[in-house]
């Protein structure tokens, strides 16, 4: 492995893991003018393109994760055809794959793209066909990209059973799981009991969006009633860890408990710091949660909101904590050991891919 400090450009070479990472976050600029335009759609608050992505980041700045989701109603008002679901999809696999993101899984909520009549089928159809798209368009330049999907229900709406079963009847076809997403505070997770028990006894998998906005309460109810398998966030488990006068650490039993089971962190530094949920990269949990060896794992959420990629979230944690290529590695490895893909091939992906990657990095 590389004696070098890892840098943006280098982090771009690295073979890189994504768990958590919105699909109507992830635009580009450019595609929300054009398909605006093409699809008639009239409310964006500019169709210049500098100055639109300006706007989606300083929208987004808010400081509460309420102000923050108001942005979506823009991107999600140019998805409403099937050619726009399969444009933007089949550029998110590009813009992944360019960025040397080797697996990811990408999330949105098919309810959000029925407003002008596609049904929840003909959503998950054409994002699939544009994921297929564009990991053949990656591979003709030689980028190897593995495009899974989540599908996610909004927690205001009451639609989670009904997702729940469109994610188990596309599994097959490359939808990995569920999650719900949304306003963390007045809809806690056990709102959707029934969906989470269908996707259990159906033997497929879940995360929630946990511990972003709202605290420990949460979190309990997203692991203990629901059974969630992964967090998303989950950074305020923090609230549950304390640091004594002589700087030992203590774990209460939630911190404890999902410590212990390797429960998957889908941290989102940039994110956080826009919507409150840290002060700051330097001062974010990730740094404590990590030298506590909990199951961390670095991501997106919203690279359009946030201005960022998955190598420029790396590369603010390299500034911010010092370091090195043996802890990308091992953020990108804990990201794979808890992708909801078959065993075989993340063992594959692990032992062939990024095993290897690291060990050839320029040096
Ligand atoms: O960080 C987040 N917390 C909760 N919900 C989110 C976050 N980022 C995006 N969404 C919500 O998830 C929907 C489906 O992709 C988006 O439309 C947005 O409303
Ligand atoms: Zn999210």
């Amino acid at each position: 492995m590389s004696d070098l400090a890892p840098t943006l450009e280098t982090i771009r070479t690295a073979p890189k893991v994504l768990l958590h990472d919105h699909l109507d976050g992830g635009l580009r600029p450019r595609t929300v003018a054009e398909l605006a335009e093409a699809t008639g759609y009239r409310e964006l608050p500019t169709t210049d393109v500098a100055e639109l992505e300006r706007w989606f980041q300083a929208a987004a700045n808010s400081g509460s994760l309420e102000s923050y989701l108001e942005t979506f109603a823009h991107t999600c008002g140019v998805m409403q055809t099937e050619q726009a679901l399969v444009r933007v999809a089949a550029e998110a696999a590009e813009d992944l794959a360019e960025d040397g993101v080797v697996y990811a899984e990408v999330r949105y909520a098919p309810e959000l793209f029925v407003e002008r009549g596609l049904s929840l089928e003909a959503v998950v159809e054409a994002v699939q066909e544009g994921f297929a798209e564009g990991t053949r368009r990656a591979a003709e330049r030689g980028r190897r990209i593995h495009m899974a999907t989540l599908l996610c229900a909004m927690r205001q709406h009451a639609r989670a059973l009904e997702i729940a079963e469109l994610a188990v009847r596309y599994r097959d076809v490359g939808v990995a799981g569920f999650d719900i997403a949304g306003p963390e505070a007045g809809f806690p997770p056990t709102r959707n009991l029934d969906a989470f028990e269908y996707i259990r006894t159906s033997n497929a998998h879940f995360t929630i969006h946990a511990g972003e906005a709202f605290g420990l309460a949460s979190i309990w109810e997203a692991i203990q009633h629901c059974g969630a398998e992964r967090l998303g966030h989950g950074v305020r488990i923090t609230d549950d860890i304390k640091t004594d006068e002589r700087g030992e650490v203590h774990l209460g039993r939630l911190a404890g408990y999902v410590r212990d089971r390797r429960t998957p962190l889908e941290i989102c530094p940039s994110s956080n710091v826009q919507t409150g949920a840290a002060p700051s990269i330097a001062e974010h949990p990730l740094g404590l949660l990590a030298r506590l060896r909990f199951r961390v794992t670095v991501n997106t959420d919203n690279r359009l909101m946030s201005g960022c990629t998955l190598s420029s979230e790396f590369a603010e944690l390299v500034d911010a904590f010092g370091y090195g290529w043996a802890d990308i590695q091992w953020f990108t490895i804990n990201a794979m050991k808890s992708a909801f893909l078959d065993f075989d091939r993340r063992l594959d992906l692990i032992n062939n891919v990024i095993k290897p990657g690291y060990a050839k990095l320029p040096n």
